[in-house]
């Protein structure tokens, strides 16, 4: 049974364009490919690489224990909260409301409520172990909320990924996981483009057109044929961003969104700047000028910042523009991506939001449990066992 559902976990990962697995052993590769056969019947939903699933995890029917929150309500910065009422419904992409998630006795969150509207940036801070993994593994469909509900455009999700494909038709969720997650038995080409390879009936000509652009995104033109161990920590990283940015294009979704954990950690600073930066490129939008976005990337200094690569980083190609990079969410505890990279932070404390408002304000705000962690004092709200 757990080799059952792990395979379906990899089967759902594999449609968001990201696996689970930092490597995969040749066995760990067979199960992929037997999961593969054995969901042969499952209705494939061309272009969003949905896979129908059956439901393998059902909400809780017990009502949540609420005790023991640091804070019963979030502090907001200076500016209101996005997810405040003034703002219109229709914008809101992603919405997690009083969601509960337990693994075991570990009550991870407890009674979460987060709003992601379109075209925010937004960074999700917090101490080791606080559930920020957690919570983007639940706003991208990969675990369902043992109660409360998450919403996208609008839909309650029922269960998690695959079960609902209508849903997926709304957003198309790219996941870049901590560890880059890179099939090791296949080269970058094939990384890269794996989701469009099991997903759709593409031409594998179109495939590696697409993807030849999204490595060219990430400033890695001409590694397809490279293997993952021959790259460095910071081209794995990149490789990681281009799977997650790749899409059929004769189907483009109606929004995109991507979810980043932890995507500099283990980074030199300076192969930082330039994730941090490529992480605000694939963002910008279709209308913008493309001169601005690389003037922005040049003052920045990411074009020569970059110590892995020797190729400046280059335009987001159009087909990763098509309906464009509608939000995007980073996990971190890097200073610098949080001050590069997001606009908006999210605080998570004890499995509740504790604090958000503008990224400028985390180095501002007197708020205890943020000052705390900016300082990284030992005295204050958060305690280590
Ligand atoms: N699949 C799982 N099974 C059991 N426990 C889990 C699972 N996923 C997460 N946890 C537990 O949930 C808690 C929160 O984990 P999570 O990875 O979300 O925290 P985090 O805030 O991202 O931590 P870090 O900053 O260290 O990466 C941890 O105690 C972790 O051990």
């Amino acid at each position: 049974m757990a080799g059952c559902l792990e395979q379906l976990q990899l089967r759902r990962d594999s449609s968001l364009g990201c696996t689970c697995q930092s490597s995969f052993s040749g066995e760990c590769y067979r199960s992929v490919v037997l999961a593969r056969c054995q969901s042969r019947s499952a209705k494939r939903q061309k272009g969003t690489g949905a896979l129908r699933c059956s439901p393998v995890l059902a909400a809780a029917t017990s009502a949540p224990d609420t005790q023991g929150s640091y804070l019963d309500q979030p502090h907001f910065g200076s500016v209101p909260a996005p997810s405040a009422n003034s703002q219109p419904e229709a914008d809101i992409l992603v919405e997690m409301r009083n969601v509960h998630k337990a693994f075991g006795e570990k009550k991870v969150l407890r009674g979460c409520n987060i709003t992601i509207r379109r075209g925010e940036a937004v960074g999700i801070i917090g101490s080791s172990g606080s559930g920020k993994s957690t919570t983007l593994r639940l706003m991208a469909g990969l675990v369902a909320p043992d109660w409360g509900e998450v919403r996208i455009c609008g839909q309650v999700r029922k269960g998690v990924l695959g079960d609902d494909p209508h849903i997926s038709d709304l957003l198309q969720v790219g996941m870049v996981f901590q560890n880059g997650a890179l099939f090791d038995s296949l080269t970058v080409g094939e990384n890269v483009g794996f989701l469009l390879y099991e997903h759709t009936d593409l031409a594998p000509e179109r495939i590696q057109a697409l993807t030849a652009g999204c490595l060219e995104a990430v400033g890695l033109s001409g590694v397809e044929d490279l293997q993952p161990a021959q790259l460095s920590g910071g081209m794995r990283k990149r490789v990681a961003l281009a799977r997650a940015i790749i899409r059929d294009d004769t189907h483009p979704a109606l929004n995109q969104m991507i979810m980043y954990d932890e995507p500099t950690a283990g980074l030199d600073p300076v192969a930082s700047t330039v994730v941090e930066d490529l992480i605000r490129s694939l963002h910008t939008p279709p209308s913008a000028d493309s001169a601005s976005s690389s003037s922005t990337s040049s003052s920045n200094g990411t074009a020569d910042a970059d110590a892995d690569a020797d190729q400046s980083i280059g335009e987001v190609p159009q087909q990763a523009q098509q309906g464009g990079v509608a939000s995007y969410i980073v996990v971190t505890h890097q200073h610098s991506t949080i001050r590069r990279a997001v606009d908006r932070l999210i605080f998570l404390h004890e499995g509740k939001v504790v604090w958000e408002g503008p990224a400028e304000e985390f180095n501002t705000t007197d708020v205890p449990i943020v000052k705390q962690f900016r300082t990284g004092s030992l005295s204050g709200p958060i305690s280590f066992d």
